[in-house]
């Protein structure tokens, strides 16, 4: 089952990795026209209705086939010049019919015996506007044969298509059942496993926009523990979390330390600690600890900072510990080791299989960070490529420490948060390289972050319109 985001994740995704998009809208288009055929057999009178999103673009790939052996009028309900997309273009130059405007609707679907529903897709949000909606209610009221492309148009809405057959794609969408979809045959369009297993910019649509009548805290707040023996990873951690938009960010260390975090920078709180921790510490929506901690920390204060933990990223040094933690689940926790501290957590080799083992058996989702980021839940294995050889400078680690628990402070789950926070430090470390060369400064991976949020956050665009 796959959701709407999800859909647009690969999409997007697919978009980074391979480039062509259109090879897939030709996959499915075909593959519409197939199953048309195969249900209802050649020589029928097809009327094709198109939104003009892509979901208009499988239509018309779908009227080019069918048109070798029926009798197809394509319509585009916001006239034909709203196909203007290069994707909707190159769609156009594949049918060799006429394409009319909204005025023909009633026309073409009165003298055909199948509907077919190009509307809306995947790409749409909320109930469908004019001249969507009075399409919609045409069709159902039609009493033709109707089939919905993708997913019924407006689904999940008061005004959606009620189709006889859906031809999906992949997977079936969330929120597909038979009654509002009819049929549902799901057809494979040839999309790679990368580019659902790959952290990309598609991973950007679940960056939680604020609200615009939001206040402070509402978008993040996180507690980081370290610093206690090297303070500057405590502050590489927390500058990030800013970086990536967290509301408010507070460093809890040793007295030494505090006021030498302090000093390099006003935007993050600063606090010191004794025997205890502040009960405060613990009302952050997530908490990262271990950067520059050291390995002489205090395992009473370290075990009761886990324990207490809801939402918690395990960085470095306090890895160690997880084997004697015991039962984790019921937490959200992610551990970011590198091949070495891998072995020391798990025992085993860090190889992908093994990261999986663990975060299986732990219910925590592993990071195993280097030349390739293995990122898995348990459940399913990702990959995080790219970067470079400068990435093995120190801060880092502490860098993508901060990214992680920054983006679980402001909601995101945790493998969701490990997927984006990963290829963020990745593309920072790229966009550097692009610029110094392998010259660059973790200082310059950070002034980098908020590049590289705008560089990939082109369909996040639908997830932002969606809250507001
Ligand atoms: N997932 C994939 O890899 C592929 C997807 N394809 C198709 O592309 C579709 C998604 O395409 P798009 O992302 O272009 O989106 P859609 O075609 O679903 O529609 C989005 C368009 O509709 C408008 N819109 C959104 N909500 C609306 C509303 N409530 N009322 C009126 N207009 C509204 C948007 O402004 C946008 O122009 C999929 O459902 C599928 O049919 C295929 O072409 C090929 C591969
Ligand atoms: N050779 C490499 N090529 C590309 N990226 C790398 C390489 N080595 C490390 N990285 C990246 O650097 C970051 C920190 O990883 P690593 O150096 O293994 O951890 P740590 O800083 O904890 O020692 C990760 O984002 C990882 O993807
Ligand atoms: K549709």
């Amino acid at each position: 089952m796959l959701s709407y985001l999800e859909s647009a994740r690969i999409d997007a995704n697919y978009r980074y990795f391979y480039g062509d998009l259109f090879r897939l809208m030709l996959n499915a288009g075909r593959a519409v026209s197939e199953v048309v055929e195969e249900e209802f057999g050649k020589g029928q009178r097809i009327c094709v209705v198109c939104g003009s999103g892509n979901n208009g673009g499988d239509g018309i790939v779908a009227a080019s086939e069918l048109i070798k052996s029926n009798s197809v009028s394509v319509i585009a309900l916001r006239g034909r010049e709203s196909l203007s997309t290069d994707m909707l273009k190159r769609a156009v130059e594949t049918y060799n019919g006429p394409i009319e405007g909204p005025e023909m609707l009633d026309q073409c679907i009165a003298n055909c015996t199948i509907v077919i529903d190009a509307i809306l897709g995947v790409g749409a949000h909320g109930t469908p506007r004019e001249p969507y909606a009075s399409a919609i209610r045409k069709i159902n009221t039609s009493g033709k044969a109707v089939v919905s492309i993708d997913v019924p148009s407006g689904l999940g809405s008061e005004i959606a298509v009620r189709p006889h057959i859906t031809v999906t794609f992949t997977d079936v969408k969330e929120g597909m059942t038979g009654e509002n979809s009819g049929k549902i045959v799901v057809r494979d369009i040839g999309i790679p496993r990368d580019a659902v297993y790959r952290a990309g910019p598609g991973d950007m649509l679940f960056y939680p926009y604020p609200e615009p009548g939001s206040h402070k805290g509402m978008n993040g707040t996180l507690s980081v523990f370290g610093g206690w023996s090297y303070y500057g990873s405590a502050v590489i951690a927390a500058r990030a979390a800013l970086a990536a938009g967290c509301d408010l960010v507070k460093v809890y260390t040793t007295r030494e330390n505090a006021p030498l975090i302090a000093s390099h920078s006003f935007e993050y709180m600063v606090s010191s600690i004794g025997d205890s921790v502040p009960e405060e510490a613990f009302r952050s929506r997530c908490i990262l600890l271990g950067p520059g901690l050291g390995r002489d920390f205090d395992r009473r204060i370290v075990s009761q900072i886990i324990m207490r933990a809801q939402r918690i990223v395990l960085d470095a040094d306090p890895l160690r510990l997880l084997p004697h933690l015991g039962d984790l689940s019921g937490k959200e926790v992610v551990v970011t080791p590198h091949a070495s501290e891998f072995r020391d957590m798990s025992g085993m080799d860090p190889v992908p299989e093994n990261a999986m083992e663990f975060a299986k058996s732990h219910g925590v989702v592993v990071v195993l960070k280097g030349e390739e980021d293995i990122i898995t839940d348990g459940n399913s294995l990702y990959r995080c490529t790219g970067g470079n050889p400068r990435m093995t400078m120190g801060g880092t680690g502490d860098m993508l420490a901060g990214l992680i628990s920054a983006l679980m402070s402001k909601g995101m789950p945790a493998l969701r948060a490990s997927l984006l926070g990963t290829f963020i430090n990745k593309s920072a470390a790229d966009m550097c390289m692009e610029r110094k060369g392998l010259w660059y400064s973790v200082s310059d991976m950070i002034g980098a972050v908020p590049e590289v949020f705008l560089r990939y956050s082109d369909g996040a665009k639908i997830n932002s319109f969606r809250a507001h």
